[in-house]
């Protein structure tokens, strides 16, 4: 059994990736197949086998595997490999670590190889064995998790060495959810070896097959920028003194180490559960609805199966269920206008109640009414704030900044609670709630227009499983009292929130190397560009500059506003503008123009097109 489960482990990622009857729909989708058959050449290289297993097939084996199962197989690195000098603070992305795990896109060298993947996770334990210096005593064990990537096998497989080679316990869960893998450092179950010590997922969320990624956790949450800075400087000096001593080593202690549990079965019981109570304790509360899951062949599949139909609701129509790490059908992303439309019209086309969507590592989400009524962006956040805000009068609810106006009048006039809109980021508006709960503001809700939403009754976890449970909480309830008309209850509650006539965000680029930079960082150049707009907004009398605002520069005018700002990551200066028109939207438009046309490094094309259409 150990041997068999090793070998689905090993082959999950071919078992994704090789499905050779495929029909694609746009450019999109042949292109990345295009690129996907080169790199298919590169794995058979590296002896990666197709067995011919589906992965429907691999999900259907896991469920009737044991709990645990502890996997003598170990992952084999095959051979010592020769090392190249990585700039390891450059797979940096604000919390979570991001790099190019596969070849095939023109001027994306791989820069997450397995030596650096095994670097990076065996930092990630000294770090945490740092923290938990008072227990040392005890072996430490950290669970690794993953998204449907088709590099997902190969980076757990390297973990797992660099876990074990650090002498802890490596907990392998396969697909994962980003939000159980926090969960797995809090849940009390000695049988599947919880809790955890640390969490490792995999993931680099929407971003397209080549790249993956790191996020981290313990029981405290997920770890912070400064965190992720102190294990890649760990990981680089562990790194400059790897010998092939260490990496026989490694894996010898791997083949010792490694146990396999069915953590996602634990946490979507739990959220099955957390259904059931908000009903009073209803068996199947969600009886009779029609529920469509969108998971974008992420990692949300879980939720059809083992959340909606336990709680009896039916899930025919659900759509790319299936992990495929090349994302054939849509990105997933509630963010993505296809991505919506393609569950929007799953709903119509099913007469569903209500569909719901993720993206790839789950702790995003959106949903859509049955009329075809999306509920994400500003939209989400309201109804968020109405079921929270009735459950907790007066709360704060914390937001990004590019959050509309609407949504702030919703909030306060409608629902007498305070909208305070913070920065972009979901770490940052999850670190604000905590905070201002700490100097006694109460805040129940961190939300952003992205789909990242963390309530503090979910140990502040930005989930966005749980948010869509929260939406079946009050489905459940309202039928439980008698009501009737499915997902209206969830309309009604936010059928008086002003939506703008235009919303846009346009993307700004600023070319680093530009000779206007002076050689000095794209930060520095979009400061100086920020400040510019701020001094001729506030000589312009038909705008005002927001009263209090923490990012950017966010101004009102002709009935509507406007936010420029740093992008968290990139060199960009992301323009959101709102407003009842588009020759109000046009007019604001202008106002930035105006101000940021001498920057020569500014990309403005897209702003220019905007005012000129
Ligand atoms: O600043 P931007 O480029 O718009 O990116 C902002 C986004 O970055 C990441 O994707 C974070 O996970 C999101 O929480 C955040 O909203």
């Amino acid at each position: 059994m150990a041997e068999t489960m090793g070998k689905i482990v090993q082959n999950l990622s071919s078992a994704q990736c090789c499905q050779q009857t495929r029909q694609f729909g746009s450019q999109y989708q042949r292109d990345q197949y295009a690129q996907f058959k080169n790199n298919s050449l590169l794995f058979q290289r590296r002896k990666l086998t197709w067995t011919g297993i589906s992965a429907m097939q691999l999900h259907n084996m896991s469920n009737i595997s044991q709990r645990v199962v502890y996997c003598n197989a170990s992952p084999s690195a095959t051979a010592v490999p020769s090392l190249e000098k990585v700039d390891f603070l450059k797979l940096q992305n604000g919390s979570d670590i991001r790099g190019v795990a596969v070849d095939g896109v023109a001027g994306e060298p791989i820069n997450l190889t397995e030596p650096v993947t095994q670097a990076i996770a065996a930092a990630f334990a000294a770090w945490l064995l740092d923290k938990k210096k008072a227990d040392s005593s005890k072996r430490l064990k950290i669970s690794i998790g993953h998204d449907s990537r088709i590099s997902a096998q190969k980076l757990q497989d390297a973990a797992s060495r660099g876990i074990a080679g650090a002498d802890f316990d490596v907990v392998l869960y396969g697909l994962a959810s980003t939000p159980a893998m926090f969960n797995s450092t809090l849940t009390n179950n000695v049988s599947f070896l919880c809790p955890v010590d640390g969490a490792i997922m995999i993931t680099a969320s929407h971003l397209p097959y080549n790249r993956n990624g790191f996020k981290f956790f313990t029981n405290a949450g997920g770890l912070g920028k400064a965190d992720i800075k102190d294990i890649l400087e760990r990981a680089a000096n562990i790194y400059n003194g790897f010998t092939p001593e260490y990496f026989k080593e490694a894996e010898r202690k791997a083949s010792l180490s490694i146990s396999k549990v069915d953590y996602m079965s634990v946490y979507a019981s739990d959220l099955v559960a957390a259904v059931r109570k908000a009903s009073g304790n209803i068996e199947k509360p969600l009886e009779g609805f029609h529920i469509i899951v969108d998971a974008g062949n992420g990692a949300g599949g879980f939720f059809a199966g083992k959340v909606l139909e336990p709680l009896g609701a039916i899930t025919s129509g659900s759509q790319f269920l299936e992990p495929d790490g090349l994302f054939p059908n849509h990105i997933p992303n509630p963010e993505d206008k296809v991505a919506m439309k393609a569950i929007t019209q799953a709903v119509l086309d099913n007469k569903a109640d209500l569909g719901i969507i993720f993206d790839t590592d789950v702790d995003r989400s959106a949903a859509v009414d049955s009329t075809g009524r999306e509920f994400n962006r500003n939209r989400l956040i309201a109804l968020m704030s109405a079921i929270v805000l009735e459950e907790h009068p007066g709360t704060t609810i914390v937001t990004d900044s590019v959050t509309s106006d609407g949504l702030t009048t919703f909030i306060e006039k409608k629902l007498g609670g305070k909208h305070h809109r913070f920065k972009r980021g979901y770490k940052n508006v999850i670190d604000e709630a905590i905070r201002l709960n700490s100097v006694g503001e109460e805040s129940h809700l961190a939300i952003e227009t992205s789909g990242h939403g963390a309530l503090k009754e979910n140990h502040w976890l930005d989930d966005g499983a749980y948010l869509m449970v929260k939406l079946l909480n009050k489905l459940a309830s309202a039928r439980a009292s008698g009501q009737t008309g499915g997902s209206k209850v969830l309309t009604d509650l936010v059928d008086e929130l002003q939506e703008p006539g235009v919303a846009v965000e346009l993307r700004l680029k600023i070319d680093q190397n530009h000779p206007d930079l002076k050689g000095g960082s794209f930060r520095e150049y979009g400061e100086a560009v920020l400040k510019h707009l701020e001094n001729k907004s506030e000589s312009d009398s038909k705008l005002q500059k927001a009263p209090v605002n923490y990012e950017g520069v966010r101004v009102s005018g002709y009935g509507g506003w406007f936010l420029l700002r740093l992008s968290l990551h990139d060199p960009v200066l992301p323009l959101n503008i709102e407003a009842p028109s588009n020759e109000d939207a046009v007019k604001l438009g202008l106002a930035v123009l105006s101000a940021v046309n001498e920057f020569s490094a500014l990309d403005v094309s897209a702003l220019v097109k905007f005012v000129q259409q």
